[in-house]
């Protein structure tokens, strides 16, 4: 998927821009505050639905306006062209549109969207709560398996239900409430085979990389279930359940699951400086990427944000060397030409200037 063109209105600071960005690399620069992060957030509600920097949908929408939206003319990998957009309004209901038509299924707009993102937070991925991992791991999924989405929906909505269960002091293991322990189980064990088989396929592609991004340590990655390692889940939940009974939710299972990545045996964050931190983070995306290439046969969409306070000269170049040589379309905000002398020798650029909202070709 390859962004032709992207149209946005009253998007934070932007009343208005145009722009058609490269196939290859768009670069968007401006001072602080000018507009550069609010652009790339606009393409991230393309792939998302939502803000990589707040949930509340309202201050996204320009001071004074109604609604925002965010319109792109994409070209998929056969060469069809999408026309895509995605509208919010202050009283927090939206519209994607795909082609013309309209809808309310956020999924569908989406998954044609492969959107992934580098910021000044991306450390979280290693550093923050087990749910920042299964997101990445599900980001993965949801582009490369078509009913991972449905199987993830039914997996909430059983664990909501146990969950009821168990606060209503509920008795699990009776006949009436056996259907229900089944469904959980089913869908857990069949989310849990999806996120053990990725994370397999994901560990060499990224220990491949490691080794240029943290080349003097030895990396794994592991695959933690969300329940004891010698048990099924159906005993576990068994094992838990009186506790799980007094704590009114439940205790074992992929909701529970995490990523953990060990350098030289020891977890990452114990170990790795917060830029060997975000090198980490650069080789996973690096992998994600690519495995979504083999796997998909299409291409996905890369935003940097902020990239020259993030990486080394040398790291930055090296990461965005590596995403164009995959294909991918990499849109880049600097503040500085100086942070990204190197681009001289990519052919395939744009350049974007971003002034007080209002957004430039170079
Ligand atoms: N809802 C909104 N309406 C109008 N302006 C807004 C809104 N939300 C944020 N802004 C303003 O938009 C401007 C652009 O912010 P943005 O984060 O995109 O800047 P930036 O160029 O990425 O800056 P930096 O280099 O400091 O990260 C800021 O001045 C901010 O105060």
């Amino acid at each position: 998927m390859k962004l032709d063109k992207v149209q946005l209105t009253n998007f934070r600071n932007i009343s208005s821009a145009n722009l058609s960005p490269s196939p290859a690399l768009t670069i968007i620069r401006g001072v602080n505050g000018s507009g550069k992060s609010s652009l790339v957030e606009s393409i991230f509600y393309l792939g998302f639905g939502r803000s990589f920097r707040t949930n509340k949908h309202t201050s996204v929408i320009k001071t004074g306006e109604e609604e925002f939206s965010v319109f792109a003319s994409c070209k998929n990998e056969e060469s069809e062209t999408l026309n895509l957009g995605f509208q919010r309004r202050r009283n927090d209901t939206f519209t994607c549109s795909i082609n013309g038509e309209h809808s309310n299924k956020l999924s569908d707009l989406v998954s044609l969207v492969p959107v992934q993102l580098f910021t000044p937070q991306s450390t979280d991925l290693i550093l923050g709560s087990p749910s920042e991992r299964r997101r990445f791991c599900d980001w993965g999924l949801f582009h490369v398996e078509h009913d991972f989405q449905m199987l993830s929906v039914q997996f909430s909505k059983f664990l909501k239900h146990r969950n009821a269960l168990l606060k209503q002091q509920s008795d699990l293991s009776a006949p009436q409430n056996q259907y229900w322990e089944q469904c959980f189980l089913e869908r857990a064990e069949a989310l849990s085979i999806k996120r053990e088989d990725y994370i397999s396929k994901l560990t060499p592609i990224f220990e491949k990389y490691a080794t240029t991004f943290l080349a003097e340590y030895k990396v794994s990655l592991n695959y933690y279930k969300g329940w004891e390692k010698d048990a099924s889940l159906a005993e576990s939940l068994v094992k838990k359940r009186e506790y799980d009974g007094k704590i009114g939710h439940t205790t074992s299972g992929p909701h529970k699951a995490d990523i953990r990545l060990k350098i030289n045996g020891v977890n990452a964050q114990e170990l790795l400086s917060r830029g060997q931190l975000r090198m980490a983070v650069a080789a996973l995306q690096m992998a994600q990427t690519e495995l979504f290439n083999t796997l998909t046969n299409r291409k996905s969409i890369f935003l940097l944000d902020d990239v020259g306070a993030e990486l080394d000269a040398d790291k930055r170049e090296l990461f965005i060397d590596g995403l164009l040589d995959m294909d991918t379309q990499v849109f880049v905000t600097a503040i500085e030409s100086s942070q990204l002398e190197f681009i001289q020798k990519y052919n395939e650029k744009k350049m974007f200037h971003v002034e007080h909202g209002s957004v430039k070709e170079e």
